[in-house]
């Protein structure tokens, strides 16, 4: 597959970087972008020369935003059940053999920062900030971004973040368990590369084995993400869930008000 929207690398070696490559639009996915990560993660999971993969977004920006805002009104584009295979793709973070790092370089907000708490590990730059926006903008996931969210920082504090809609620090996000170390921007690929170091010096069976005994306890999320994105495609339809994205385009805030009075 030739790509147009990612960057694959091996670096250094033993090492898969995958590079989120639209700053234009802050590394947020359109449906060739998902298809393309996917394809990323099944060729870096199975081969065997790579120990590590580091999923992160192209220039200083952005990790990722979510899903592309200018690339659809309702579903998205794309083959899965809401148009991009979203669910595809987080379900394979956690299949791959291998720990998998998210590099945040800057925002990880809405299904970029579920990217992020799906990886194995998160090393943050000082100028990442976090959160989820959903409910700002007429979205949701129900599965993994909000139930294995509430496994790795908390019912609290998850719920703060889906119903709040507010923006993290990086220092914030590493107290409540959702990074693990935040550096100063200029130190992100130094310590990246350490921790990469490291984990090439450990056992590959032993890590697989260790990564698989953790997904076995969240796995039944899988089935409540599936579900659920059966669900979210029909709120997609809904005028409630369009004026999010239209206000997001038109830069003002959603009024979410008349749509639900409108319901019967
Ligand atoms: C990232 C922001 C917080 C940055 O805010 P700010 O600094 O004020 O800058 P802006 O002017 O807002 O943005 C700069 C520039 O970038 C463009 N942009 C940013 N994000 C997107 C995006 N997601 N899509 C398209 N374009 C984007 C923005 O338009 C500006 O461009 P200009 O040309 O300069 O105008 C803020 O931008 C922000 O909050 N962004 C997030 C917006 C968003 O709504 N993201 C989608 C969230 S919903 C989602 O991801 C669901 C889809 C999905 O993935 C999913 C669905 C179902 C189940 C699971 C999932 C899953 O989450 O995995």
């Amino acid at each position: 597959m030739d790509y147009q929207d990612i960057v694959y690398e091996e670096r250094p070696r033993g090492v898969a970087r995958i590079t989120i490559n639209r700053p234009a639009s802050y590394n947020a996915f359109r449906g060739q972008t998902v298809e393309e990560l996917i394809h990323a993660f099944l060729k870096a999971g199975w081969d065997r020369s790579i120990a590590v993969i580091v999923l992160t977004g192209a220039g200083d920006k952005a990790f990722c935003t979510g899903g592309d805002q200018g690339a659809h009104e309702g579903q998205y584009d794309g083959r899965g059940t809401i148009g991009l295979p979203i669910d595809e793709l987080q379900s394979l973070i956690r299949d791959v053999p291998k720990p998998v790092i998210a590099r945040v370089n800057g925002f990880a907000i809405g299904g970029g920062n579920v990217l992020a708490t799906l990886c194995d590990l998160t090393i943050a730059s000082d100028k990442a900030q976090f959160g989820q926006v959903g409910p700002k903008v007429g979205s949701v996931d129900p599965g993994f971004g909000t139930a294995y969210l509430a496994r790795v920082i908390g019912e609290k504090k998850a719920r703060e973040l889906w119903y709040l809609c507010r923006r993290y620090t990086a220092q914030q996000a590493v107290e409540m368990g959702l990074a693990n170390v935040v550096v100063p921007h200029a130190e992100l690929d130094a310590e990246v590369d350490r921790w990469c170091q490291e984990l090439l010096e450990r056992s590959p069976t032993a890590l697989a084995l260790a990564k698989r005994s953790f997904n076995a306890d969240t796995e039944s999320i899988r089935g409540i993400s599936s579900m659920g994105m059966q669900a979210l495609s029909l709120y997609y339809e809904t005028e409630e869930s369009k004026e999010g994205g239209r206000a997001f385009r038109e830069k003002r805030k959603p009024n979410f008000r008349p749509e639900v009075a409108a319901k019967p």
